[in-house]
């Protein structure tokens, strides 16, 4: 009897230890994370997000999944960026002036003209001590840790009239999204702002219910727009960035190896983002001609000074963060 006892708690031990796994403790664990986007899956930002989810899967044998939900399935850019501030979804795409919303002075990355290229921006957040302060307050106060910052393109306004200069702009209704700096670029220009989520674009330009709608090329291409606008006008008005985000509280609980996966996946779905978005601009005005498209190049010192006042506005509401933010980015040139 004490033999056959002896026998059953040594087989419990081992057991247990192969339960346990040992000091594989979490190896055999299996990860997925939820990434919500507002664009569907014909866009760049869907192929990029699809290359990090193939890209972790592989690194991680399987051990990491991404469940992509694109086409705004979750909600649009400002709830799912609530969202992974709360904890309920792992990562999202943002623009760092939509985090505006939340940490105030962040807005200046969104005012049109503020920025000369994409480089001036991103040299502004991550080489000013403002920018740096900024991705602190995204991280410890928001639960957004930035893993990678990529070129989402420069925006430009499409039309069924042409935009020889601003004042062809004047009285046409224009849909924006439902964005401060995106209602005060049309509102300044002289036209009527029509606010309107992303997903009805299309249909609104189709019946006429807008003259026009203001987005980066490689948008109007995947979306389509073209197809029924006549004219682009090159306004650059607004130049795009676009976080990967991934909630702190995710990352937290990732083990230290998959975070390291997730990292370098990001940084080259990022890399492919902004070359991507950048190629575009080189290739599709060629494209949009070829489908009938009539590209049109307004002398933008008009739209510049018009905007002016909006800089002033956003000084004035943001005191000494919002001064300090602006001659940050002021230096960064
Ligand atoms: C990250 C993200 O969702 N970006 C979306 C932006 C932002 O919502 C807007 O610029 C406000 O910041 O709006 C669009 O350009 C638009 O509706 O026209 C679609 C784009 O996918």
């Amino acid at each position: 009897m004490k033999r056959i006892m002896g026998l059953l708690s040594t087989l419990v031990m081992v057991l247990t230890l192969v339960g346990c796994g040992g000091s594989n403790e979490g190896k055999s664990e299996k990860h997925e994370l939820k990434f919500g986007l507002t664009p569907g899956v014909q866009s760049n930002e869907y192929k990029a997000v699809k290359e990090l989810a193939d890209y972790v899967a592989e690194k991680s044998e399987g051990r990491l999944t991404i469940r992509i939900y694109p086409d705004s399935q979750l909600g649009d850019d400002r709830e799912m960026i609530s969202q992974v501030k709360e904890g309920s979804l792992d990562l999202t795409l943002a623009e760092t002036g939509r985090l505006g919303l939340w940490v105030k002075e962040a807005e200046i990355f969104q005012l049109p003209y503020v920025f000369d290229s994409y480089d001036h921006l991103r040299r502004s957040l991550y080489e000013t001590s403002e920018g740096k302060d900024l991705l602190k307050k995204f991280e410890e106060e928001n639960n957004w840790k930035i893993l990678a910052n990529a070129y989402n393109g420069s925006r430009q306004t499409s039309s069924n009239k042409a935009i020889e200069s601003m004042a062809d702009m004047r009285g046409m209704k224009l849909r924006v999204p439902n964005a401060q700096a995106n209602l005060d670029y049309a509102r300044s220009v002289g036209a009527s702002p029509t606010p309107m989520a992303f997903t009805e674009v299309y249909l609104a330009l189709q019946t006429n219910a807008v003259d026009g709608q203001e987005n980066p090329l490689s948008a109007i291409k995947s979306s389509k727009f073209y197809e029924v606008q006549s004219y682009i006008a090159m306004t650059s008005h607004i130049i795009n960035d676009q976080n990967y985000i991934v909630g702190k509280s995710s990352w937290d609980k990732l083990p230290e190896d998959l975070q390291k996966v997730l990292a370098e996946g990001v940084e080259a779905a990022g890399r492919s983002h902004t070359e991507m978005f950048m190629g575009d601009e080189k290739s599709l005005i060629d494209y949009f001609q070829e489908k009938g498209v009539t590209i049109t190049n307004p002398d933008l010192e008009a739209f510049k000074s018009a905007l002016k006042p909006v800089h002033n506005e956003y000084v004035s509401e943001n005191g000494e963060a919002g001064r300090k933010l602006l001659e940050a980015i002021d230096s960064a040139r």
